[in-house]
């Protein structure tokens, strides 16, 4: 008989939505992890194959009443899979008895309540707890994620949209204020529960941009690069819906500074800044993401051209919502936390087509 390893307990809170889906999935292939809770809030006292009976070979797990001493007495490490608002009020909860928590909401991504306050209209008194919190995008913030104990994980547009930014600002290779992000994405963004613009009748054969010049996204991308350029950054950032179940596509525009930059130049810089990350594929010249290739997995893929006509950069970012947009994002923060390998039980490869 092989060595017993005892697995981290871990409880998902938010189960039957999207997240919670993805989570319970992606879980059963982590080698180092058991689900030891499910919780719900309507779902609550449903069998999680009743929900899913896709999955009833493998998962017989009930959902469970959201209740703090339950969690706490069976998990070490929490997701939350919540809307907005509600992490905040768990949390704090959690991290008293000990638990670690990654919040894959928008609870914990910021720096400054204030301005959290001012985009989601939700009041916020657990200015302690968020301080501690780290942005868990482990491609910027991999040390911070070694000592985390709270985990606000990227939304899934900023997800795209910084991986695609990222290298030009830390660098200072653009006019960071000329940064635009033209950003579509699958109808799965929006989450399970019924909304009149996601049924199929609304959203099939039908391409719009919504929330102009104020989705809830945009100062959240601003405050990383504003981070990574060490000055205040604004960004244009426009979302559109699309006829499609999963994906993002991130296509982003900036004026370069240095006119002599041509692709090629540009494709070994992205190639350096990611070198140590694995889930980050940087394509070759003339090569354009596409999100059929992100679909089911980790990764995301990076494409980059200069026009030499305009002195600007365009970068094309192609992940999966909810997995490197969410779900498997959470995981790779995890793993970075518990200090083992970030690929740890995440998929690298889509099925195709
Ligand atoms: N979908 C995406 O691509 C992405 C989503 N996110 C964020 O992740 C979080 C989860 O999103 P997603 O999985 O898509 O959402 P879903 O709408 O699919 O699921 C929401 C979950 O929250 C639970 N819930 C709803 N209301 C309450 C409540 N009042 N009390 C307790 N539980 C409640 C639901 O439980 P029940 O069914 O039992 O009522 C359900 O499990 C959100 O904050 C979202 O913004 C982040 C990145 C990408
Ligand atoms: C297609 C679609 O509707 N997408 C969602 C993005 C969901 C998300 O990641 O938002 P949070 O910041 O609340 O976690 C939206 O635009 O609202």
């Amino acid at each position: 008989m092989g060595e017993q390893i005892e697995r981290l307990q871990v409880g998902i809170v938010g189960a039957s939505g999207y997240g919670g889906v993805q989570l319970v999935r992606l879980l059963q292939d982590h080698p180092a992890i058991e689900i030891a809770y499910l919780g719900g809030d309507s779902s609550a006292g449903k069998n999680f194959a009743d929900l899913y009976p896709h999955l009833a070979h493998v998962v017989n797990l009930p959902i469970e009443p959201i209740d703090v001493a339950t969690i706490a007495s069976r998990c070490q490490v929490v997701f939350l899979a919540l809307p907005n608002g509600l992490a905040c009020e768990i949390a704090p909860q959690l991290l008293a008895k000990g638990c670690s928590v990654l919040d894959l909401s928008a609870d914990y991504r910021f720096a400054d309540l204030d301005v959290y306050t001012q985009w989601y209209k939700i009041p916020r008194t657990d200015r302690e707890t968020a301080a501690m919190a780290v942005y868990g995008l482990p491609e910027l913030y991999r040390a911070k994620l070694a000592n985390a104990k709270i985990v606000g994980c990227p939304g899934c547009y900023p997800t795209a949209s910084l991986l695609a930014l990222s290298p030009l600002l830390k660098q200072g290779l653009i006019d960071t204020n000329t940064a635009i992000i033209d950003a579509k994405s699958g109808t799965s963004g929006g989450g399970r529960q019924a909304k009149t613009h996601l049924l199929l009748a609304e959203a099939d054969n039908n391409f719009t941009a919504y929330s102009v010049a104020g989705h809830r996204h945009t100062p959240e991308i601003e405050q990383i690069c504003s981070d990574l350029a060490s000055h205040e950054v604004k960004v244009q950032f426009t979302p559109h819906l699309i006829p499609m179940v999963r994906g993002i596509l991130s296509t982003v525009y900036a004026t370069i500074r240095d006119p002599g930059l041509v692709t090629e130049d540009l494709i070994v810089i992205y190639k350096a800044f990611y070198r140590s990350s694995p889930f980050v594929k940087i394509l070759d010249g003339g090569v354009y993401p596409q999100t059929k290739w992100a679909a089911g997995t980790n990764l995301c893929y990076i494409g980059v051209e200069v026009d030499p006509r305009t002195g600007r950069v365009i970068v094309m970012s192609a992940i999966d919502n909810l997995i490197k947009g969410q779900a498997g994002q959470a995981i790779q923060c995890l793993n970075a936390m518990m200090g083992w390998d970030e690929t740890l039980g995440l998929p690298q490869m889509s099925f195709y087509p």
